[in-house]
């Protein structure tokens, strides 16, 4: 099982992502030009989220994914986090405005 590292951990070295209140877990809501954008961001997220057996918490309106991360089994932020983290963050940059 992933060990605890801790929101601290990773916030330092992503863009964009936030510490969450009352939990330790990491926070970033990602912006797209449309929802067709937003959704297909999500479809390629969610087939590395399911392969890694690690799921965000997540929400979207139109053009916007709200993502939380963190491990549910760790009760924080793990090297799981991170990993996925960075993947949104190339996914997105691949679905650029
Ligand atoms: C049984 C299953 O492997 C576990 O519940 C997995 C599934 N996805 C998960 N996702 C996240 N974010 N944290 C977990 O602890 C977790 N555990």
């Amino acid at each position: 099982m992933a060990e605890k590292i801790g929101a601290s951990a990773v916030l330092g070295e992503l863009h964009g992502w936030t510490a969450v209140d009352g939990r330790d877990a990491i926070r970033k809501e990602f912006s797209f030009a449309d929802f067709n954008e937003a959704f297909g961001f999500m479809a390629r997220v969610a087939l590395k989220a399911d392969k890694m057996d690690h799921h965000p918490e997540w929400s979207n309106v139109y053009s916007k994914v709200d993502v939380t991360l963190t491990t549910h089994d760790a009760d924080g932020v793990t090297e799981l986090d991170r990993e996925l983290a960075r993947f949104m963050d190339k996914v997105a940059r691949e679905h650029a405005k």
